[in-house]
């Protein structure tokens, strides 16, 4: 699959002047939620209203999702507000009977992205639709995963695709649910600049505090909108409740977003391009730099072949480690950064001398 311009069409001829909402609960709950919240979403940003019918659990004995009669009350919503209906689908039963309810979004879950199998059966499923089929990222962090999914569903004749960034599982403790990963997406973005984009703040918070931040990152990253779970009374949701937020919450939010121009013009520009090219200057440092760094590793390396001596030195690493995220802090980085950065170059390093104790 080739980036496309018409990847985009499907969202262009939606003719938004602000980035695309979808909204609405996790779950359908009954015919009266589904109901009373699409009404409060109809004088929203919301274009598409989302519930989830069949809920994929982490643990069995949690509710599961009401089923097909969903349906028919995301299809009374459609009737009673003109929102489109969206709902998440996970084998060909469910597809079958989303496109005989006439769903006009249906997006593939994290869990299923990551089964090569379960896509292909979707994809298969639904061969040639002019439905819109988003598919969220795999639950690992795997972009070749999440590319595949789409690539299947593009191979089966299906145009109106997107994607749903939802972050990533992490058995670390971090401030999210879920870790976004944002240089993830980035790439993707890279790839297949046209293919849209949507943030899922929901699922990557885990928390209704965090869902602001999320959106507005996102659409700095040029995000084309977003998937969020709202709900009337998010407190006493049957599923995600300390990540719904309410319609109200939603509609004030996407006032308060700010939207940023793609480019800007003018003494902006000139500013920017002297700018720039400070960068320019200090990036070529930076690499001639660990190019010279190297260049000392090597020396070492021929040092420690010709002295038997182990590439990895624990007690020197770790004072380099320490050193430079002290240095790291009074220069304003984050110790997270300087860690990052550190390692990677001591991967090289290590790399570099392996390279030369291996050569007999
Ligand atoms: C360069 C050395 O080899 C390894 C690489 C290090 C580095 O790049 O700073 C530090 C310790 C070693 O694990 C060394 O022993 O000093």
């Amino acid at each position: 699959m080739e980036n496309d311009k018409t990847l985009r069409n499907w969202l262009t001829e939606m003719n938004l002047d602000h980035p695309l909402v979808i909204a609405g609960p996790c779950s359908a709950e009954t015919e009266e939620q589904v109901l009373h919240i699409a009404h409060q979403l109809k004088d929203s940003d919301a274009t598409v209203m989302r519930a989830g019918i069949w809920k994929p659990r982490t643990r069995p004995g949690n509710f599961e999702g009401v089923g097909a009669i969903g349906l028919e009350w995301l299809k009374k919503a459609k009737k009673e507000t003109g929102l489109m209906i969206a709902t998440e689908v996970a084998n060909k039963t469910h597809v079958d009977l989303a496109l005989k309810a006439d769903v006009d979004v249906l997006w593939i879950g994290a869990r299923s992205t990551v089964s090569p199998f379960i896509v292909q059966e979707i994809a298969d499923a639904l061969q040639g639709t002019d439905k819109i089929v988003l598919v969220k990222n795999p639950v690992n962090p795997d972009l070749a995963l999440w590319l595949g999914g789409v690539e299947r569903l593009y191979a089966a004749n299906i145009k109106n695709l997107g994607v749903i960034h939802r972050g990533f599982s992490t058995y670390e403790k971090i401030k999210y649910r879920n870790n976004p990963e944002w240089q993830i997406a980035i790439d993707l973005q890279n790839r297949f600049p046209d293919l849209p984009i949507l943030v899922d703040p929901s699922h990557i918070a885990g928390a209704r505090n965090l869902i602001f931040d999320i959106c507005q990152t996102a659409l700095d990253l040029n995000y084309d909108g977003m998937i969020v779970e709202t709900h009337h009374t998010p407190d006493k949701a049957w599923s995600d409740a300390a990540q719904q937020i309410t319609p109200e919450f939603l509609k004030q939010m996407t006032i308060d977003l700010r939207i940023r121009k793609k480019h800007g013009a003018g003494e902006f520009n000139e500013k920017l391009n002297v700018l720039r090219s400070k960068i320019d200057v200090i990036d070529n440092q930076i690499i001639d730099f660990l190019g010279k760094r190297m260049g000392v590793a090597d020396e070492i390396g021929e040092l420690k072949k010709e002295n038997n001596v182990a590439i990895l030195q624990p007690e020197r690493w770790n004072n380099v480690l320490n050193k430079l995220t002290l240095k790291g802090e009074k220069n304003q980085l984050s110790k997270d950064f300087v860690e990052r950065l550190t390692k990677a170059i001591h991967e090289e390093s290590i790399a570099h001398q392996h390279k030369i104790i291996s050569q007999y």
